[in-house]
Formats: C-alpha cells, structure tokens, sequence
C-alpha cells in the first residue's frame, strides 16, 4: 500500500470481515453494534479506511436495517451468489436478492466455496458476471493449497485462478472488482502468510491484470491478503505496495480485535 505526497492512499484500503457460518441473526447484529461503537469512539475516519462486513445470508436483513437505521458508514455483502438470477435452484441465493438487500459487495470463490463445494473455475466466472449484472462488486478469492505452495507453483496456479474467474469482464468491471489473494494453508490456520508472501502475490495478480486489461486498470482494482490476520500482524502486512486491504475470517468475529485491524494506520511504524 503507497500513499502519495499528500498522504492519501493510491487506492482505498479497503478491510473486510467475512463471519463465514458464524453468528446468528441476533448475534450479528450485537457484533455490528459494538464494532461501530468502538469504531466511533476512536473517531475512525471511514472516507479514508473502507469497512465491510459479510455475514451469513440470515442476518443480511437485520444488517441492513441496523445500518440504516444508525446511518453507519460500514457496507455489507454476501458470501456467495449463484450464477443464475432466478428459478430452481434450491438453497442458491441471486445476486438481485442482494443488491435488494442493499450489498454492497459479495465474495465468489472463497476457498471454503471451492473445496467443500466444489465450484470450479468456469462456475465462479458466471457468479462473477452474475454480480455485476445486479450491481454488486465482487470480491474474487483466489490462492494455492499447501502442496502446491510446497511445489513452488503458487503463482502460476493463482494466476490462473484469477484469470479464469475475470474472464470476459470490461476494463471498467475489472478495476472495479476486488480480488483477495488467500493462501489455504494460512486460512484459520495461525499460519500467516509473511508479507513478503503477500506481496509477491498481489504484485503477480496486478502485473496479470495489467496484461489483461491495461496499467490503468491495474492501478485501480485492489487487492487484499486474507489468512490468519490479527491486528498484530496487519500493518505489517499492509505496508507491502501491492496489498490494498485484508480479508479477515477468525478475527473479525472479536469487535475490538476487527476495530483494531480496520485501525492499522495508528500501528503503523514508519521507516
Ligand atoms: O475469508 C477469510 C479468510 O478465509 C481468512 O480466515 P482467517 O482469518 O480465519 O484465517
């Protein structure tokens, strides 16, 4: 992450808490509450730091109406949309449901969606487009399992991943989309990834966007790291030039430890 000569951020950093199938509905809500309390006490500047949450389907609505409500600044989205916009697919939840629901962004492709659900490259590239189609952003996860990083074929394999899932996007989609780079083996795992191994990554995903869409488009869509973040290891992590946010599964869960992360600018040790 850069910042120019006045301070802002090339891009805006942008820190995600993805709940996965934690929280029910009221317990959802209890956790929003007291992470914009404790946001609001330490004054955090929302226009500079971007904070989004995704939780679980069920507790969209009651989001929704908590943010509404409270006029807060921290936006939502899903942790998966099918790829069809209606009809019978039992269980599958469209991307207009979303949009309706007021989401922001929605996740496609995260590794839990691509192992225990087998979604394969083609499926997501359809859930990608099935997002825009409804105006929905959508957040693209993309990283190698142990084995691969052990064979030392990481970055072609996330590479590939990431093509295949931005596949026929227009240069305006492409540097509107997020994608998050995230290692399996570091996923709820304690293992982070150093930030030497997130930068590597993020720069290989901008340089492979730029090939695909331009050095314009690059420059604008960013990237984030995800996989065992905590706030003592997040600005550490976001110093890297090419890491422009965090997806944080284990951690967001605990209001005061997300606040913390989403803080990272008042960590940050300069050189
Ligand atoms: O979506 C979040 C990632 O899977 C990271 O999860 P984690 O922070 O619990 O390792």
């Amino acid at each position: 992450m850069t910042t120019s000569t006045n301070g802002a951020f090339d891009r805006k950093p942008f820190i995600a808490g993805n709940w996965k199938m934690n929280m029910d509905h009221v317990q959802g809500i209890t956790l929003l509450q007291k992470l914009a309390w404790t946001l609001s006490d330490a004054k955090h500047d929302y226009s500079r730091t971007e904070v989004a949450v995704f939780p679980p389907f069920t507790d969209l609505r009651g989001v929704q109406t908590l943010v509404q409500g409270d006029n807060l600044d921290v936006v939502y989205g899903g942790q998966d949309l099918s790829q069809f916009d209606s009809g019978a697919y039992t269980g599958d939840i469209s991307g207009q449901f979303l949009a309706k629901l007021g989401c922001s962004y929605v996740l496609v492709g995260h590794s839990e969606r691509r192992t225990i659900h087998n979604e394969s490259d083609e499926t997501l590239n359809a859930k990608v487009h099935a997002a825009f189609k409804h105006g929905v952003t959508p957040v693209l996860c993309a990283g190698e399992g142990l084995e691969i990083r052990q064979a030392g074929t990481h970055v072609e394999h996330t590479l590939a991943q990431v093509r295949a899932g931005v596949a026929g996007l227009t240069n305006d989609q492409a540097a509107e989309l997020v994608v998050a780079y995230e290692p399996v083996w570091a996923i709820g795992t304690g293992e982070v990834a150093g930030p030497g191994d997130a930068q590597e990554l993020c720069a290989a995903i901008r340089a492979e966007l730029e090939k695909l869409f331009g050095a314009d488009v690059a420059a604008k869509t960013r990237l984030l790291y995800g996989g065992s973040v905590k706030a003592n290891n997040a600005a550490a992590i976001l110093k890297e030039k090419d890491v422009d946010g965090l997806l944080v599964g284990g951690a967001s869960l605990d209001p005061a430890e997300f606040a913390n992360i989403v803080r990272f600018e008042s960590h940050l040790v300069t050189d």
